[in-house]
This record gives structure tokens, sequence and C-alpha cells, in this order.
């Protein structure tokens, strides 16, 4: 009885160590969220996957059924379908078959949440979330400027970040307070030089294995 307890114990533990190791970055448009991933990226041997990159991609895929309504979402700062969204990083954490992901901008609300919990939980492992916690006025100045500099997107601007922005505070701060909750929340602010934001980052990814 004893011995059949340890197996289970033990084949459930051996699971869960093999299964991919996901780590969600969330923070508000302009945080940071893509730069400190592509530092933790070289840092710490992990795929970055920007679920906004991919749903761009999506959209500018030729013949894509979802293109259109993806590319109006976007504009007006609105919370793209769960099953959109995490079939696009189901299928990039398939592709990739590295074990260790940043998911970047995701999830942004309750759909998500429920959505990714109901395809996702038995076969990942989510370890923490890191919150990149910056004022609304350095974040807006940041895109703005993205914007200026080129970005192409077509929430770069002012109108469209006020609705992101409400998104934001009414849509994913919630779901970040519910991780907090269960002690899930690793918070940094970012309102300060890159080298300083990561210098707080690398005790928090401290156990992870950093690259030679
Ligand atoms: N700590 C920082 N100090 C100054 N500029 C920064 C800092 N972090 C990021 N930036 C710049 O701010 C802009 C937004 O950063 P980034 O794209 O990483 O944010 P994001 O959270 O991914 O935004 P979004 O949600 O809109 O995709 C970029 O132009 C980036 O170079
Ligand atoms: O899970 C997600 C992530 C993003 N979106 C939509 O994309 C834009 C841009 O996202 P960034 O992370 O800022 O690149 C976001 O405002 C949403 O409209 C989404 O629907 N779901
Ligand atoms: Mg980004």
């Amino acid at each position: 009885m004893l011995i059949t307890l340890l197996q289970g114990i033990r084949r459930f533990a051996m699971s869960a160590a093999q299964k991919p190791q996901i780590v969600f970055v969330l923070g508000a448009p302009g945080s940071g969220k893509g730069t400190i991933c592509k530092n933790l990226v070289d840092k710490f041997n992990f795929v970055h996957l920007s679920a906004g990159d991919l749903l761009r991609e999506e959209q500018n895929t030729a013949g894509s059924e979802h293109g259109d309504m993806i590319k109006e979402y976007i504009k007006l700062g609105k919370i793209v379908p769960v099953e959109i969204t995490c079939g696009l990083l189901k299928k990039a954490i398939e592709k990739s078959g590295s074990d260790r992901f940043l998911v970047d901008g995701f999830p942004r609300n309750q759909n998500n949440f429920d959505g990714w919990q109901k395809v996702m939980s038995d076969c990942v492992d989510v370890k923490f979330v890191l919150f990149l916690d910056c004022s609304e006025e350095v974040c807006t100045d940041r895109c703005l400027k993205r914007g200026a500099q080129g970005s192409g997107r077509t929430d770069d601007n002012l109108e469209s970040l006020k609705k992101r922005f409400n998104t934001y505070t009414n849509e994913t701060m919630p779901i970040i307070n519910h991780y907090e909750a269960s002690d899930m929340v690793r918070r940094v602010n970012t309102n300060r030089t890159i080298p300083e934001i990561l210098e707080d980052i690398k005790e928090i990814f401290s156990s992870f294995n950093a690259q030679s």
C-alpha cells in the first residue's frame, strides 16, 4: 500500500518535472514586457512568446479567417477571444519543443484565464507571474515614442492607448490580483532603467539556471 502510494507520488513528481515550464509576463502597455523578455531569453534560455506578436502575425496571414477581427480588436484595445490566442500559443509551444517559455501579455482577462486553464493546465507547469509595474504616464510616453519611431503598430496612438489602459485596469489587473492571492506574483517596478530592472529580475529567476 505504502509502496504503491510512493510510486504514485514519484510518477506525479516526474510528470510535473517534464512539463514545459511557463512564466507569464504581465503589465500595462509599454511597461517593458517585450524588452525584458528579450533579455531573459539570452540569460536563462527561455523561448519568448508574445501573445500580441502572435496575434499581429495571424492578422497579417493571408487567408486567415480571424484577420479582420484581430485587426479591429487590437485597434480598440479589446481582448481577442481565448480560443484564438490560446490556440496560437499552444501551437507555438508544441512547435518549439523547448521546455521553458516566457508567455508575454497573456492571460489578459477572465476569458483568457478560463480558456487557458481548460486547455493547458494539465500539460504545462506555470511557475509564476512576472508583473512589470509601471506608471500610466511613463508607459504612455514609451508607446507614443515607439509609435513615432515607426513601430507600425495601429495601437501606438493616444486614442488606442486610452482604451488599452482601460482594458488593462478593468480586465487584466483582476487577473494579476487573482494570481497574487495564490502568492504567484513577482512584482518589479519598471519605471526605472533597464539595468536596474534586470538586477532585480536576476534574483527572481535564480531558480532557473543562467546560461554560461
Ligand atoms: N526601462 C525602460 N526604460 C526606457 N525605455 C524602455 C524601458 N523598457 C522598455 N522601453 C521602451 O519602451 C517601449 C515599450 O517597451 P516594450 O515594447 O518592451 O513594452 P511592452 O510592455 O511589450 O508593450 P506592449 O504591451 O505595448 O507590447 C519600447 O520602445 C522600449 O524600447
Ligand atoms: O492575449 C492577448 C494579447 C494581446 N491581445 C491584443 O493585442 C493587443 C496588443 O498586445 P501587446 O501585448 O500590447 O502587444 C492588445 O491590446 C489586445 O488587443 C489580446 O487580445 N490578447
Ligand atoms: Mg509587447
